[in-house]
Parts: C-alpha cells; sequence; structure tokens
C-alpha cells in the first residue's frame, strides 16, 4: 500500500538518504536516530516518526540497519526506477543542469535537452537537444514524468502549455512567471501537472533577512547584557 508523505518528508528522506550513502561508504552497517538527526539537524523524535510513518520499526537501543533503511527510502522515493526528466531550454541554467553529474547519483537521468535556437539543437549528443515541437513524442517515449523549465520568461507559459499538452506531470519552473496548470480547474484533469518554483533572488532575499534579523538579535541581547551590568555595577 502507498503511504501518503509530505513534502517535509521527502525532503529529509532525501537527505538521509545521502547521509546513509556516506556511512555506508565508510564502512558503517547501524546508524542511530540521533547521528541521523544530528546530520541532516532534525531531532532524533522527528527521525523516529518519519521512519515510523514509512513502515520502519523503531529501535532506539540497537540503531538502524543502514542497508534496510537504504532499501526503504529509495522504494518510498521511487529511486528503484529511473527517473527521466528533460531540459526545456538549455541557456545557462539548462546547460548547467544537463551536464551536472551528480544527478546520476540519485537515478535522476537528463534525457533530452529542448531549445528554440538552431545553434544549440544537436539531436547526436550525448543528451540530445532536440527542437521543442519534438517534446510530445519524445515525453511519451521517455516517459517523463519532469521538465525543468529554463527558458526566458516571456516563452514560459507558451512551453509550460506544451509540458502539460505532453502529459508531463511535474514541472521544475526557474523562470518568474507564475505559471499555473489550466487543465487543473477540470475536474476530470488527468494530468494535474505540479509546478515548484525555484527563484534562487528570493532565497537569497530571505538569507539577507535571516541574516540581519540574527544580527538584531545578538545586538539587542549584548546591549541587555551591557545594561544589566552597568545597573549592577552603577
Ligand atoms: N530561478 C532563479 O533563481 C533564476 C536565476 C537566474 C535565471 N533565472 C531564469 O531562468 C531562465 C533561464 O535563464 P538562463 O540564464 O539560462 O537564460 P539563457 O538565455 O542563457 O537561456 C535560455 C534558453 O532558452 C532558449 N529558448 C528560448 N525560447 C525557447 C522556447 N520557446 N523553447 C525552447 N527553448 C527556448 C534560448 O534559446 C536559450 O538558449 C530565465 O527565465 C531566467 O530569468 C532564474
Amino acid at each position: 500500500m502507498e503511504t501518503k508523505i509530505n513534502r517535509g518528508i521527502v525532503l529529509r528522506l532525501a537527505k538521509y538518504l545521502r547521509v546513509l550513502h556516506k556511512l555506508k561508504g565508510m564502512g558503517f552497517v547501524k546508524v542511530f536516530s540521533n547521528n541521523l538527526g544530528d546530520a541532516i539537524g532534525v531531532t532524533p523524535a522527528v527521525v523516529r516518526k518519519d521512519f515510523s510513518i514509512i513502515g520502519i520499526p523503531g529501535n532506539k537501543r540497537g540503531g538502524y540497519n543502514i542497508d534496510v533503511i537504504i532499501e526503504e527510502i529509495e522504494r518510498m522515493l521511487g529511486k528503484e526506477e529511473r527517473q527521466p526528466i528533460v531540459v526545456l531550454g538549455c541557456g545557462k541554467i539548462g546547460n548547467a543542469l544537463m551536464h551536472y553529474t551528480e544527478f546520476e547519483r540519485d537515478g535522476i537521468e537528463v534525457v533530452a535537452g529542448f531549445e528554440i535556437n538552431p545553434d544549440l539543437i544537436n539531436p547526436n549528443a550525448h543528451i540530445p537537444i532536440y527542437p521543442i515541437a519534438k517534446l510530445p513524442e519524445v515525453a511519451v517515449r521517455e516517459a517523463v514524468k519532469v521538465a525543468v523549465i529554463a527558458v526566458p520568461d516571456v516563452a514560459a507559459t507558451e512551453v509550460f502549455e506544451l509540458v502539460t499538452a505532453s502529459g508531463i506531470p511535474g514541472v521544475l519552473n526557474f523562470t518568474s512567471v507564475d505559471l499555473k496548470c489550466g487543465r487543473c480547474d477540470f475536474d476530470e484533469c488527468a494530468i494535474r501537472c505540479i509546478v515548484q518554483n525555484v527563484n534562487i533572488g528570493l532565497e537569497i532575499e530571505n538569507l539577507f533577512y535571516l541574516v540581519r534579523m540574527k544580527e538584531a538579535d545578538i545586538l539587542d541581547q549584548s546591549r541587555s547584557r551591557t545594561e544589566t551590568l552597568t545597573s549592577q555595577t552603577g
């Protein structure tokens, strides 16, 4: 039976998996929930809860067998299956993603890129780059589940429409256009495309905000410490 798990758990499972592979590579056979919690920045209780949700029984004293958890998490994340993706727009971002070799470790395979620039189209390349119009054909042939959209903003909606028309159910959107699957407005929609937006600018702004808050907090604390000292000595 498939267990429904939320995005937070999926992200943590992927993080546990990386740590587990590292530990296995170092020769470890068992791991404890506090080791995994420390490694990804959560409490041991969260680790045990996540594992119980995916059907791994808690084992506070004896630890978990690393091979068993790896197998279970990989099954849960669908990593036993091939995970084919396509990249739409093979410019700076798209090209970098197409040649990111670490995807392979996670079972992700970039099967093709798509372009409108004839200078970049090369169906004979190691990872072929096809004209964008070929997307529906390749999507069906390769059973593509996820498309990365890395075209200029002006082309985003048009490319997204082609993605949904090609039956691709997942999109990682690098453009700043808010893409929404029009097809999802219909109950009978079979695609229900899920869009995940990546906005590095927003993430950086958010970090600046958090750093400012932290600095202000530290300043407040040191001010109140000085005031306390002054009142004690004065
Ligand atoms: N999300 C972020 O954090 C972030 C950061 C930087 C850039 N971006 C955005 O990501 C996108 C890509 O950025 P980039 O720097 O790689 O741009 P780029 O100009 O280097 O590459 C875009 C590529 O898309 C191709 N293209 C244009 N129209 C197309 C279409 N209809 N079908 C297929 N290919 C098409 C172009 O020929 C080009 O090769 C832009 O929208 C940019 O604003 C996002």
